[in-house]
Formats: C-alpha cells, structure tokens, sequence
C-alpha cells in the first residue's frame, strides 16, 4: 500500500519527536497485514483482565480494588452511558480530523490527557514510574507524578526528560510536617515540575476489602516500595536521623512506617491551610478530589487555579456519587473562574468525548494505564495512551466534531437517555 487510507491534513500540532497517537490507527492497520503486532489488545476493557491475571494476588486487589461495596466505582461507569453522542453529517469540517490540542496554565498540549497520579507502581513493573514517565513524554501527555511513587522526584523527573510535561501531586503532611512539604516542594520545583496537584480526598486510605483480605498496604511491604520520595529527602532523614540514631537505610521498616504517617496523617488540612501552599509552590496549584459545588466554590475563593472533578477512582468514599455526574453542576458553578480538570472512570474514547463536553478541560486516565504498564511497561503505556487517543480522534471525527474546543465539544453534542 503506497499511501496512507488516512491522511491527517491537520498534523502540524503533532510532529513532535515519537510516533503520532492519532496515525496510530493507520499504522496498525497498515502493517497489521505484514509484520506490525499491538503488544496486546485494543479492546480497552479487555485491558483489565488480561492485566490481572499477570498480577499477584495482592497487587491485583489493590489496583483493581475499590471501596467498600464497589458502589462509587460501578455509579463512575454507569454515569457514562446516560449521556450519550449526537452525530453529525456532512459537517464541512470533517475534511480535517480534529484538532485535540488545548491550552492549560500557559501551556500549549497536543493532547487533553495526562497520566493521573498513582503511587508504588513498581508492584506493577520493576521499572514502574520510569517506564510510566517515558512514556508519557514519547506520547507527549502531561505525567503527574504521585508523592507514594516507587522512584525519587529526580529519577522520575530524569526519565521524563527535558521535553515532558511534569506535574507534582502532593500527599500533603501534616502542619507539623511543614519543613518535610517545603522541602518536597523545592526538590519537585527544581526537577521541573509545573503544576502542584494537591490530593484531598486520601489523608487516609479508604475501607477497601480486596486489601484487607490480603492484609496489604504496598507502603508497608518488605521492599517499600512508594517511599522513595521519603527515603531521599534530606529533612524526613535528618529527623530520622535525629530520633532513631541511625539512618533510614538501616532501619527501613521503621521508617517507611514513619514516612507512611508523615503523608496520610489521617487527619484533614483546613481551607486557610492551602494559603500555607500558595506561599510555598510557584506556579499553579490543583486540589483533586473535588465532588461538591460547595467545594469548588471554596477553591475559586482560595484562589487555585484548578480542581479535579475526582473521587479517586471510587476508591475512597463507598457510597459516593459519581464523578462524571457531579461534573456539569460543577462546571456550571466555577469553571468561568478556574480549570476543571476530570477523573474517575474513563475507559475510552468517548468517555473523554463525554467528560468534555461536560465541560471538562482535559482527563485523568488512572487504572487503564497501569494495566498497560503491567502488559508491556513502557510500550504498554504508549499503546493504551495511543489507543485512547485515536479512539478520541476518530470518535469526534465520526461525530463531525472539529475539534475539542468547547465551542464544538459542548453539551449541544450530548442527549441523556433517559430523555430520549
Ligand atoms: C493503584 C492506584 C494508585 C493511586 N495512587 C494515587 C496517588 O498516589 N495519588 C493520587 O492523588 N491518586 C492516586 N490514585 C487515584 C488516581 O489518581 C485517579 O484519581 C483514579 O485512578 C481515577 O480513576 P480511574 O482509575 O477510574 O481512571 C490511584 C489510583 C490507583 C488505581
Ligand atoms: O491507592 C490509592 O488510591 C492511593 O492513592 C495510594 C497510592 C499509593 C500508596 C497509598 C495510597
């Protein structure tokens, strides 16, 4: 075959270094018929199980787990398949695939995803977050790195590279812990990370069976794995030091259980508290974890410059309303005054689509990574990031939606079932 069955007129914005998500279609299809495998398949709910038969036990319940009942995480989903798209043909625009690139905090992305934070990714790779940093930055979409990662903010930041986008999310120390956040900060500030993203639905873990029944928490886990942030910072050392005598090296189960204190205090911050943040994170702050009006109103009071519409994945609160319900009345309410990110449930293409038109800037994409990282590590990662993203392409392309600007991708384009 000479030439392409697509041909992507609008590629300009894409021809960075790496191979193009949105051709990624055209490719396998191309030399599907010669040589060209995908690492694994495309059917993304597929990815799943084929993830967790690879995986123990314990790492299995603790990805593929949730709170409680599972009732949070089976409302994400279901929210999605109450909207659904309205097509459009022989829309002028349709000549030229869509535009997929937005602008968040003064940057200019390809793309409307980023890597949502997950800790102690080494349980699922022994590459773990570097294979997930790579990745994200050969696919050029945003790599938020989680403060109970399984490698430190300067290997991390390394594998990233000079040309990643990198956001910091912060498990955020109690106020006595001040001196151990300013110091993640700078280190996070210093190895190139743009955005801080600070957590506020887990100052605890939530009730979360598929753990319990295998009595594992990763942080406490022989080879403490996620406490790598902890075990290279030079204040949580020094007061290691200090208290026991001697250095966390030698006493590691100790301190990985002292760190594990230090970053799920258990006990909340106050709204004045993220003051405390502004005067020590140049740049834009995120509070994730957002599922109220109310609250969102709070972090437009505050003065952040974004929230996630999240509920963790429905790992946290059993019994809580889903995200992507949530999100319109959200948006309504301040997303004139700052980004509104989203997260909790996106499986595939159009569950981006949705979350969009919903008046989402851009998503999360949370457990379908992982399992592409269980799959085939970093090219695990490419592929899944790859495959929603020409899912995305092609699903508004056939929508006859030009681009994800919310002049077009709006709710003009969805229907509710139910109303149908
Ligand atoms: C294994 C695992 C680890 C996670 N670790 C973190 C974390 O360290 N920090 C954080 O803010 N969120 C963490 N999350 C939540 C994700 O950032 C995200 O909110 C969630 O996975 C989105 O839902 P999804 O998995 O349905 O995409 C974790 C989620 C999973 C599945
Ligand atoms: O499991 C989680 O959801 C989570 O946020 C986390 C990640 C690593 C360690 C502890 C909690």
């Amino acid at each position: 075959m000479d030439s392409p069955t697509h041909t992507r007129p609008n590629m300009k914005k894409h021809s960075g270094p790496g191979p193009d998500p949105l051709a990624y279609e055209t490719e396998i299809y191309q030399k599907g018929l010669t040589y060209s495998r995908p690492p694994f398949t495309f059917t993304a709910l597929d990815w799943e199980p084929l993830a967790a038969e690879r995986m123990s036990a314990e790492s299995k319940g603790y990805v593929t787990g949730n709170a409680g009942s599972g009732e949070t995480a089976r409302k994400n989903r279901l929210a999605f398949e109450k909207w659904s798209i309205l097509p459009r043909r022989l829309v002028d625009t349709q000549k030229h695939f869509p535009d997929l690139s937005i602008s968040i905090f003064g940057q200019d992305l390809p793309f409307p995803i980023a890597l949502a934070p997950v800790g102690v990714q080494r349980i699922f790779n022994p590459d773990g977050e570097i294979a997930s940093a790579k990745a994200a930055a050969k696919e050029r979409v945003p790599y938020i790195m989680s403060t109970a990662s399984s490698a430190s903010i300067e290997e991390v930041a390394r594998a990233n590279g000079p040309d990643g986008d990198r956001w910091f999310q912060l498990y955020w120390p109690a106020n006595e812990h001040d001196d151990i956040t300013i110091s993640i900060l700078s280190r996070a500030k210093k190895a190139g990370f743009s955005v801080l993203v600070v957590t506020l639905d887990t100052f605890i873990l939530g009730w979360r069976p598929s753990d319990m029944n295998n009595g594992y928490n990763p942080f406490l886990r022989s080879d403490q794995v996620g406490v790598a942030i902890g075990f290279t910072d030079p204040v949580f050392r020094k007061q290691f030091r200090e208290t026991h005598g001697v250095e966390v090296e030698d006493e590691q189960g100790a301190a990985a259980a002292e760190w594990t204190r230090t970053v799920f205090p258990g006990f909340s911050h106050n709204w004045e508290d993220v003051k405390f943040l502004q005067r020590h994170w140049d740049g834009p702050i995120v509070l994730k974890g957002i599922q109220t009006v109310a609250d969102a109103k709070k972090c437009v009071e505050i003065g952040v410059q974004g929230i996630v519409v999240s509920n963790h994945g429905g790992r946290q609160t059993d019994g809580g309303v889903s995200s992507l319900g949530v999100l319109p009345r959200i948006v309504d309410a301040v997303g004139a005054h700052l980004e509104v990110i989203f997260d909790s449930g996106i499986r595939c293409g159009a569950d981006i689509a949705k979350a969009m038109a919903l008046g989402a800037k851009m998503c999360l994409v949370g457990r379908p990574y992982v399992y592409g990282l269980v799959l085939g590590g970093e090219a695990g990662v490419s592929h899944v990031v790859k495959s929603l993203l020409g899912d995305l392409d092609l699903t508004l392309h056939l929508a006859g939606i030009p681009s994800v600007s919310p002049k077009v991708l709006n709710r003009d384009v969805l229907i509710r079932e139910a109303d149908l």
